[in-house]
């Protein structure tokens, strides 16, 4: 969420179309539910996107090899730890085009959170993330939400530093995103109700 909401700050175009899409098929009359998800494709571009630039999981969770196999030529006999860096996937030149920059596009057309074993931000097989539906619609909720109750504005001129900071098994953010927020002049009236 804070990687996403971060993104967007630093891309104005960004937020605004997705607001645009959440107006258009939500409306500003009731608030964003979660059945909506489902018709909200530039949304689920974001998540995406926001997954594979900072994965929530950059080496996934450590996997042991149950018996000897061969991994892209190398022998990896049974009871060895292995890590998967998905973060070196999802930002390898050789798959992705232009990967340290931020462009939902590039998923429009997509169903789905996986593409191939290039987009693999809940792991894969049988030790994947086991709540990765519930995540999903989870963070879209609360995305979708923010997008359409609220304008967003950055703290002072500078853009968000998007530097990583030092996790265990996750991914945070260097410094915590300070942002200014006010509700937008369509949604007061419904905000109020609350
Ligand atoms: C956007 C949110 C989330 C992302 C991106 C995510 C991602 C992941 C990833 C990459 C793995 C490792 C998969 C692998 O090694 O192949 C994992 C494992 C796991 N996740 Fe999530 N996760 C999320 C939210 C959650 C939440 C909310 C819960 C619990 C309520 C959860 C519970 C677990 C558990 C229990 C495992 C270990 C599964 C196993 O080892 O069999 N995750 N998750």
């Amino acid at each position: 969420m804070e990687w996403a909401m971060s993104l967007l700050l630093n891309h104005p175009d960004v937020l605004k179309k997705a607001q645009a899409e959440i107006d258009n098929h939500v409306g500003q009359g009731r608030l964003f539910h979660e059945s909506d998800l489902s018709k909200l494709p530039y949304l689920r571009c974001i998540i995406n996107e926001t997954l594979r630039m900072y994965p929530a999981a950059p080496l996934l969770v450590p996997h042991e090899s149950s018996e000897d196999c061969v991994v892209g030529g190398f022998d990896i006999p049974h009871g060895t730890l292995l890590l998967v860096n998905m973060w070196a996937i999802h930002n390898d030149p050789k798959i992705w085009e232009e990967p340290r920059k931020f462009k939902p596009e590039r998923f429009e057309g997509l169903e789905g959170r996986r593409d191939g074993f290039k987009l693999l931000p809940f792991g894969s097989g049988r030790r994947s993330c086991p709540v990765e539906g519930l995540a999903e619609r989870m963070v879209g909720l609360a995305l979708g939400s923010l997008i359409q109750c609220f304008e967003w504005e950055m703290v002072g001129d500078d853009l968000v530093d998007m530097s990583e900071g030092a996790g265990g098994l996750t991914l945070p953010k260097a410094r915590v995103l300070k942002a200014k927020r006010k509700p937008r002049p369509t949604m007061v009236d419904l905000l109020s109700q609350l």
